[in-house]
């Protein structure tokens, strides 16, 4: 097991940034998501802590060792890709023995390691069955397996579930966790799936165009993103822009054409240009009046029954703006009707002032 260090990380190719002045520190034994929409960075973030790549600048460490130009087969890292990357023409025994074939180990350790490890992911009884005759799902564990055998001191998955269908992908994510607390083993995951980063991870990295936006464990990142960027990327959410307004001491929405109140309370710059951001579960909806700060006069334009939940989008009385509504399911009777007249509250405390990310 090892920690990783990545100390001011830039990838350049050519005169393309891929990823600019990164410092993270993975810890031993955790599992750490990058998280981020296609081409932000993070597969080349990977590939230089798997040696495929070295820097253009920064270093990369392992606990305390620089590992920033060891070549990939001296790192003693284990790897899962989207593809699985197996030999369709061998065995599952021959493809996870491989890596250790390699490592030129005795016949008799060899066989005992695979097993140990088939039995791990559930794959003893496949033993002796060619790769290309076994499912999506089946050829996925074949390549944790390919990757745990060696015992690797960190475990890097690249999208690992994507070619799978939905309800393979629940259950492998359960799978890599049980597995990866088993071995205890420190464990780097790309993906720009952001249930699957939320649902797994111990932290997560959220990246965009290069940048890594904010780290932080699921819930703080839900529940206090950084920027506009990150609130909208993991999971939903209404923006709306907001100003500060110094001498009324609170915020003020061009659209909503009013004052917001948001507890705790900010003090920002005058005017300085803000949005503010507040989950669909969290806004009060009601056929009548609602009393309090922050509440508006809406008309329901959608309703969608999702099962679990009921989503509404509400056209706010003359703003010209619609914002979406969550609630759980709760009984037929509670449905939020199509045109009906509602009252909506944003609760203070459900606010969250956040400053435009960057544009690069
Ligand atoms: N070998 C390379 N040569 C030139 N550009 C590259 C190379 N590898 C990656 N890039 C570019 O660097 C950027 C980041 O790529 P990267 O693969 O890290 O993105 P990603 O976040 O993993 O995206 P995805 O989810 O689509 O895999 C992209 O714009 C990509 O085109």
């Amino acid at each position: 097991m090892s920690s990783v260090t990545l100390s001011n990380i830039t990838k350049r190719f050519g005169d393309f940034t891929a990823v600019k002045n990164l410092d993270l520190v993975i810890k031993e034994g955790e599992f750490f998501t990058f998280l981020g929409p296609s081409g932000c960075g993070k597969t080349t973030t990977l590939r230089m802590i798997a040696g495929f790549y070295y820097p253009t600048e920064g270093k990369v460490k392992f606990n305390e060792k620089d590992m920033t130009t060891v070549s990939p087969e001296n790192r003693n890292t284990g790897m899962v890709f989207q593809n699985y990357a197996l030999f369709p023409h061998m065995t599952v025994f021959e493809n996870v023995a491989f890596g250790l074939k390699v490592r030129k180990k005795k016949k008799v350790e060899i066989k005992k390691r695979v097993e140990d490890v088939l039995e791990k992911v559930r794959l003893k009884p496949f033993i002796d069955r060619q790769v290309s005759q076994l499912s999506g799902g089946q050829q996925q564990r074949v390549a944790l397996a390919r990757a745990l055998v060696i015992e690797p001191d960190i475990l890097l998955l690249d999208e690992p579930l994507s070619n799978l269908d939905a309800r393979l992908r629940d259950e492998m994510r359960n799978e890599i966790l049980r597995l990866q607390r088993e071995y205890g083993i420190t464990t780097i995951y790309v993906t720009h799936d952001q249930v699957e980063a939320l649902t797994m991870s111990d932290r997560i990295a959220v990246f965009n165009v290069g940048n890594c936006q904010q780290i932080g464990t699921p819930t703080e990142i839900y529940n206090h993103p950084v920027n506009d960027f990150v609130a909208e990327f993991i999971g939903e959410t209404n923006l709306l822009d907001v100003r500060w307004r110094k001498e009324k001491e609170a915020f003020y929405s061009e659209d909503l054409n009013s004052s917001i109140v948001v507890t705790p309370s900010g003090s920002e710059v005058e005017n300085a240009p803000l949005k503010m951001s507040i989950r669909p579960e969290a806004i009060e909806v009601s056929g009548s009046e609602l009393s309090g700060p922050n509440v508006y006069v809406g008309k329901v334009h959608l309703v969608q029954f999702t099962g679990e939940a009921v989503h509404s989008f509400i056209a706010l009385h003359d703003r010209n703006m619609f914002i979406k509504v969550t609630d759980l399911n709760k009984g037929p009777s509670t449905y939020l009707k199509e045109n009906a007249e509602v009252y909506v509250q944003f609760p203070p405390s459900q606010i969250r002032i956040v400053p435009k990310a960057a544009k690069e």
